[in-house]
């Protein structure tokens, strides 16, 4: 009886395959107009595999069942709500097709009775089939929902790399500034402490002289390196994280104090031509120059040739200030040395960089200045909170509180900065809706959590974790602060997310997060459901940096859901973002339908311009 049972089941799931397919392709179906009650059989049958035997003879007709076309209405498929338009890249059209339809930015406009009934009457009378509401499956919403959660696991693919005719490097200057944003928002440390209990080093004040106790600096390492004599990895981990810490720390001081080197060298040319007006000027400089090579005990050559490089780290740091110093990766040297592209818009789009980079370092590393008291600097900082407290301007004007940016909509306006969603207690209770009940049994049993997607073992403990689907957000040690910034639109939609760095296709731009509630209406929220529950995320007051993603008719990430320790979560998959973009997603049409505004994405496959 139980085997019936199942093998019932089995046919009510080929047939919501079938129908859920048939739904989204919207298929042109031959003939129909012939029928006056068309209706779809869908038969399985269990057979012997074995060609050289009669099939009819074993075949067992397991599954039969009908959908009802009756009532298949007619829409045009690019005016109907729940039909995506294709977008132009088709690579990756399918997957993107069915993740926007089941996770969808919702503004309640769209889903009126209202819209409702202009729904139907755009259906009316145009070409092309829609599935019935009314079939022979007796379907409640939640198990519809349970299809969509299942195609939510396809992915976009991570895009071969394909050789090309012309490959178009980053620039030294492009690689210079990424360099500085990686840094800025990687995991090393630049709070000065650290390095001077590391190696005893003490900035000498109202000088620019640096003093190391080396001897102390080597006795603290060699420490360190007795501890290793139980050899664990661990030990050897930690005390080559320290190294490297101090060496990152002592790489920005070097840059640091050799800009500033170069302006003393500078001055004390000055002081010369002043104290001795009678001999020339190149004469002084050159006087400069030997008095500075004795000192550092180099020749002539060598003291020039590093001259250069500095001379160009203080260029840099008078155009893009100290942050730009002090977070400069190995490119800042490449720049420096071959200069290639070291002009003046260079110097331009360095400036225009600098407030930007000041926030980003502030909010991040609220001790990073104190490295500059090294060079007798201002310690102050300028910019405190979160970093998306702040909203960047891409021309380099001063950036601007968050709240100031809203007061015109909202003189109330505040906003919670979250690392996790918090659960709506008002809306749920104790429960979280997002809970999704594994479906391996054994998995169930023994409390471990399977990837649905990759089936690997998920942990929050990374010793434990196996499952690499999203490693930025899942199962790593701690996620590091995203390269992105929330800017000002020059276009009239107030703000935005900027990509600092690039994300390469299928990589993970954040999880949306907010607040897990329901029964938003006539606000921007995300839809989302599970099987057994529809729960909305709420942004309007709390959440995380996805909160400033516009939309965009060719939007360069999309939304996904992806299971995590049987929950479910609603994350943003890169379809490719470069390094200075704007990242956008397809709000889709159930947002834009019925909805009294323009579209501003200025793409010119734009769905909703409405300019007629
Ligand atoms: C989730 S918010 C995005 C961040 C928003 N721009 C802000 O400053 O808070 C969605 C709102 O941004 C605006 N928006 C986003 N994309 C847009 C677009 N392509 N055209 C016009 N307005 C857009 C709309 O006002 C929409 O209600």
């Amino acid at each position: 009886m139980a085997s019936l049972q199942a093998i019932d089941g089995l046919s009510e799931c080929i047939v919501r395959a079938v129908q859920e397919h048939i739904e989204k392709t919207n298929i042109e179906w031959p003939f129909v107009n012939n029928l006056t009650r068309p209706i779809l059989r869908v038969e399985a049958f269990l057979e012997d595999g074995d060609h050289d035997l009669a099939p009819r003879r074993r075949s067992e007709r397991i599954a039969s069942q009908t959908l009802e076309l009756t009532e298949l209405m007619t829409p045009s498929s690019s005016q109907s709500p729940a039909t995506i338009v294709p977008d132009s890249n088709s690579e990756v059209q399918t997957s993107e097709q069915e993740h926007t339809s089941s996770v969808e930015i919702v503004n309640e406009h769209a889903s009126t009775a209202l819209d409702a009934e202009s729904d139907e009457a755009r259906r009316s009378g145009v070409g092309g089939l829609r599935i019935a509401h009314f079939n022979s499956i007796q379907e409640d919403p939640s198990e519809h929902q349970r299809q969509m959660q299942t195609e939510d696991r396809i992915f976009p693919k991570r895009r071969k790399v394909v050789p090309q005719k012309f490959d178009f490097q980053p620039s030294t200057l492009d690689k210079l500034v990424i360099g500085i944003w990686e840094q800025i928002h990687g995991s090393i440390s630049l709070d000065p402490q650290a390095i001077f209990e590391q190696f005893q080093v003490h900035p000498v004040s109202n000088s620019q002289v640096v003093q190391s106790n080396v001897s102390s600096a080597i006795v603290s390492l060699n420490g360190d390196l007795r501890t290793l004599e139980d050899n664990t990895f661990s030990k050897m981990n930690a005390f080559c994280r320290k190294v490297t810490q101090a060496s990152r720390v002592c790489r920005s001081i070097e840059l640091i104090v050799q800009a500033r080197w170069v302006e003393l060298f500078e001055e004390q040319i000055q002081i010369r031509i002043s104290s001795n007006p009678d001999l020339s000027a190149s004469k002084h400089r050159r006087a400069t120059f030997m008095e500075a090579c004795q000192d550092f005990g180099w020749s002539e050559k060598e003291l020039r040739n590093k001259m250069a490089i500095w001379r160009g780290y203080k260029e840099v740091k008078d155009a893009a200030g100290w942050a730009a110093l002090v977070f400069a990766g190995m490119g800042i040297y490449r720049f420096c040395k071959y200069r290639v592209g070291f002009d003046k818009d260079a110097m331009r789009r360095l400036r225009s960089l600098r407030p930007r980079l000041e926030v980003a370092a502030d909010t991040l590393h609220p001790h990073w200045r104190q490295l500059l008291s090294i060079v007798g600097e201002q310690s102050v900082i300028r910019y405190k909170g979160h970093p998306h407290d702040w909203v960047i301007f891409e021309d380099g004007s001063d950036p601007v509180s968050l709240c100031s940016t809203y007061t015109q909509y909202d003189p109330y306006f505040t906003f919670e900065h979250l690392e996790e969603s918090v659960i709506d207690e008002r809306a749920w209770g104790c429960d979280d809706p997002r809970w999704v009940p594994h479906s391996n049994a054994l998995a169930r049993t023994s409390n471990t959590f399977i990837c649905a997607a990759c089936g690997e073992k998920q942990s929050d403990d990374p010793k434990l974790n196996s499952c690499y689907c999203f490693p930025r957000l899942f199962g790593c040690v701690k996620r590091s602060p995203p390269p992105v910034q929330v800017f000002r639109t020059s276009d009239g939609r107030n703000n935005g997310l900027l990509a600092l760095t690039s994300y390469e296709r299928g990589g993970a731009v954040g999880e949306f997060v907010g607040l897990i509630t329901k029964g938003v209406r006539h606000l921007d929220v995300m839809d989302s459901s599970t099987a057994q529950a529809s729960y909305q995320i709420w942004q309007g007051r709390q959440g995380n940096y996805t909160r400033f993603i516009n939309h965009s008719c060719k939007a360069n990430a999309q939304f996904q859901q992806f299971n995590w320790l049987d929950t479910q979560r609603v994350i943003l998959v890169s379809k490719g973002i470069e390094a200075g973009a704007e990242i956008t997603v397809d709000y889709s049409d159930r947002y834009w339908g019925g909805l009294d505004k323009k579209c501003l994405c200025g793409e010119s496959c734009c769905r909703y311009r409405r300019d007629k």
